[in-house]
Formats: C-alpha cells, sequence, structure tokens
C-alpha cells in the first residue's frame, strides 16, 4: 500500500461532456481541485468543477496559455479531439498525462490504434483499409467487400459513420465522412461489417502499482453508430470472457499508464473481434453508475490516484438507455422525470447541456431488475417517459 499519497490533487480535465461530469463528481468527493475544460460554456462537467476554461483542445497555443495558468498535476483527457502531441510535451514537463501522453496520440484516429491492435500485436480486427480520396474509398471498398462500414478516422459517438452496402452508396459514404470528421484529417477507414450476435464493452481498469482488473462485461445495442442502450452483465460465457480480458490486457499494457479503459469487441459465435478502445470512461459504462459498489468514474480516479480499489462488486442485473433529444433548440427543460422515477430501481441523470440539437444525449435512465430483461425494459421505459419540451 502507497502511504505517500497525499490529496487534494489538481485535475485538468479536457473535455467536459456527461462522461466528466460524473467523473467531476468522484473527484470532488475525495475533495480534489478541477479545472474542467470544453469547446463552449457551461458544458456538463464545468457544472461541478472548481474552475472552467472554454478553448479549442486542437489548439496547442490555447492549450499551453491554460496549462501554464493552472499548473495542473494530472491531464485528464475526456474526448478524443485533442493535439495530443502537445500533450507529450506537457508529460515531459513532468505533468502526469492520463493513460499516457502516448496512449492518446495512439486513440486519437482510429487508425493508430487499429495499427497497433492488429499489425504490432496481431490482434484479430474487421478486414479494413483506409482512403484519403473518393477514388481510393471506392477502390479500398471492392477490396474490403460489402457490406462494409464507413467511418472518419476521427469522429466519435458515430458521427460521420455510415453501413455501405454496394458499390452505388460509397459516395455518399464519402461525403457523409467527410463532412462529420473532427479535426484536421481527411482520411476515412472502410471496415467490413460484422455481423455479431452481441457487442460489448470491457471496462479494463490498468493501475500504476498494482494488476490490471476488470469489470464484468457490458453488452449494448447502437443505433446510427451511438450507443442506445447497455447492460450488465453481458452472458458471453467464461471463455469468451477470458479471451477479452486477455487481449484487453494485451493492448491496455502496450499503451501503457493508469486509468480505465473502454474496450469494445464484437462477439460472434466463435470469435472475441477487437473493435476499439477509449482510454477513458466509456458511454456504455454509464450503466455502472447503477450496477457497481464503485462506478467507472470511481474506478478511473482512483486508478489515476494510485488509490487502491480493494474489490469490484457488481450488483447484479442493471441496464441504462439514453434520453436523446429531438431537435434543435437552446432552451432545455424536460418533463416526465416524475413519472419515469416513480419505479423502483429506477435512477435518472440529467447531464445539464446548455444546447439541443436532433440525436444529442441529454441524459440517461439507470434500472436494476430481477433479471437483464427487465432491467432493460425498465430503463427504456424510463428513458421514454423523460419527454424535452
Ligand atoms: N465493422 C463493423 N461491423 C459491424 N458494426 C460496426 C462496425 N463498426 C462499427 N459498428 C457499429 O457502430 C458502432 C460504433 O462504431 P465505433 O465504436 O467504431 O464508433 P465510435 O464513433 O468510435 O463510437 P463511440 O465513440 O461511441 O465508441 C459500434 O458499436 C457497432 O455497433
Ligand atoms: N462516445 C463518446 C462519448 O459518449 N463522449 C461523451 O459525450 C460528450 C460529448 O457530447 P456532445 O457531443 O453532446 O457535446 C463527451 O464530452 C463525453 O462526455
Ligand atoms: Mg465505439
Amino acid at each position: 500500500m502507497n502511504n505517500s499519497i497525499q490529496l487534494p490533487r489538481k485535475l485538468m480535465l479536457l473535455g467536459s461532456g456527461e462522461l466528466g461530469k460524473e467523473f467531476v463528481i468522484a473527484a470532488q468527493r475525495l475533495g480534489n481541485y478541477v479545472i474542467a475544460v470544453d469547446r463552449y460554456a457551461n458544458a456538463p462537467a464545468m457544472q461541478v468543477a472548481d474552475v472552467s476554461e472554454v478553448i479549442s483542445m486542437l489548439s496547442a497555443e490555447q492549450l499551453e496559455a491554460i496549462v501554464n495558468r493552472h499548473k495542473p498535476d494530472f491531464i485528464i483527457p475526456e474526448i478524443e479531439a485533442i493535439r495530443t502531441e502537445k500533450l507529450l510535451e506537457f508529460e515531459q514537463r513532468g505533468i502526469t498525462v492520463i493513460p499516457t501522453a502516448a496512449a492518446t496520440n495512439y486513440t486519437m484516429n482510429r487508425d493508430r490504434i487499429r495499427e497497433l491492435a492488429h499489425q504490432e500485436l496481431g490482434i484479430r480486427t474487421a478486414k479494413y483499409a483506409y482512403a484519403y480520396t473518393l477514388q481510393e474509398l471506392t477502390a479500398a471498398s471492392e477490396h474490403v467487400g460489402f457490406p462494409n462500414v464507413v467511418k472518419p478516422v476521427m469522429s466519435s459517438s458515430g458521427k460521420g459513420q455510415s453501413v455501405v452496402q454496394h458499390q452505388g452508396e460509397v459516395e455518399s459514404a464519402w461525403n457523409y465522412a467527410i463532412a462529420n470528421s473532427r479535426g484536421d484529417t481527411q482520411r476515412v477507414i472502410v471496415e467490413e461489417f460484422i455481423n455479431f450476435e452481441i457487442e460489448i464493452t470491457l471496462l479494463t481498469v490498468k493501475q500504476w502499482n498494482a494488476p490490471t482488473i476488470f469489470c464484468s462485461p457490458i453488452g449494448h445495442r447502437q443505433e446510427r453508430g451511438d450507443y442506445q442502450e447497455s447492460w450488465q452483465p453481458a452472458d458471453i460465457g467464461e471463455e469468451k470472457i477470458s479471451q477479452a480480458q486477455a487481449i484487453a490486457k494485451q493492448i491496455t499494457d502496450a499503451l501503457g499508464g493508469a486509468g480505465i479503459f473502454g474496450v469494445e469487441f464484437f462477439i460472434t459465435k466463435d470469435e472475441v473481434i477487437f473493435s476499439e478502445l477509449s482510454p477513458r470512461p466509456h458511454d456504455t459504462g454509464m450503466v455502472t453508475l447503477i450496477s457497481q459498489n464503485l462506478n467507472e468514474f470511481e474506478l478511473h480516479l482512483r486508478a489515476i490516484l494510485g488509490l487502491p480499489i480493494a474489490n469490484i462488486k457488481q450488483l447484479g442485473c442493471a441496464a441504462s438507455a439514453v434520453i436523446l433529444a429531438a431537435k434543435t433548440s437552446d432552451i432545455v427543460a424536460f418533463t416526465g422525470v416524475a413519472e419515469a422515477l416513480s419505479v423502483p430501481d429506477v435512477d435518472i441523470k440529467l447531464f445539464g447541456k446548455p444546447t439541443a440539437h436532433p440525436y444529442r444525449r441529454m441524459g440517461v435512465a439507470l434500472a436494476k431488475g430481477d433479471s437483464i430483461v427487465e432491467a432493460r425494459e425498465r430503463a427504456k421505459r424510463a428513458a421514454s417517459q423523460v419527454q424535452m419540451v
């Protein structure tokens, strides 16, 4: 046990959405000082942080200015779209970047992490190819085959992603990907469509001076490349759990550092196929707000600070279902929360995002049940009762 750990610490969070908000709450509960950063004011995590900064996180100069102003002990990325080369510099100056600056660089874009997993570590992934132009995408699609999935190399939550059935749909997939790409790379990845039985997130906790530990697998369902509901535990059998854990260990060891990772897999009848990972809490992992003794945000915090995690206890069948905005609005208000909360073992989190647009995630419903079916049904019903007005 490390008795030399001193609290509070100064944490700078780069990205301040719903995942950051729960992380800040966990950090505040141990009295830490948090600087919440994002591209817009009054972002969810800013509402619970000590101070906030509004900057472009893709700008090296703006990152430099706020790091000099606040002198954090830790820099904790919450999104991918960050000038990660600058994080390498901060790390060299003695600031701890989570999980490491190199890991944030590997996972900023889909191509680097895919090359690490597939080329360097020999991990099974979907067949894939890249393209910089529509012409290249046409050729790459032919190589990968149909149906396939086209995604910008830099994007998240399914932005710019489409399933392509035949050559006639390639051009619109290209245009959609380029229009929704974040950052400055005009590169897309095309992947073989995997007809999986279930997809899971394996929350993997990498610690500085203790073994890597795992949460029980989280099953999820996605639409438009974005998560709609998740549940824990996901029933994939012990053998596939072991296989997924071994892959998650291999790839998180290669990335190094400490913190929680959301490692995503497609599970087919016979195979465990690595998809991608987040070097931070995962959206589908919000179910742990109700399903574990320590949620994914508390686990991330403890791993970062080097605090012990004596046990992770799964508390039984639980589920989450998202609450999405239906239209664009500068006024965010809800009805139906009271109705949703009248059901036992149901909870609602509203993120406090200041504006809405179609499909923007505004909140989440959480539920427990005697079975996964019951927990999912309760979470979905509760989510559908909450309506934006
Ligand atoms: N090759 C594929 N075969 C089948 N389905 C896929 C494939 N790639 C992506 N999907 C579906 O789209 C979802 C989103 O894809 P992916 O995780 O790559 O995107 P993302 O934008 O990084 O999402 P997030 O940031 O929310 O994790 C997957 O969870 C899966 O449901
Ligand atoms: N799949 C990644 C993910 O869920 N990220 C979460 O969504 C926020 C952005 O939301 P916004 O697009 O509504 O601003 C991010 O800040 C993070 O909390
Ligand atoms: Mg994903």
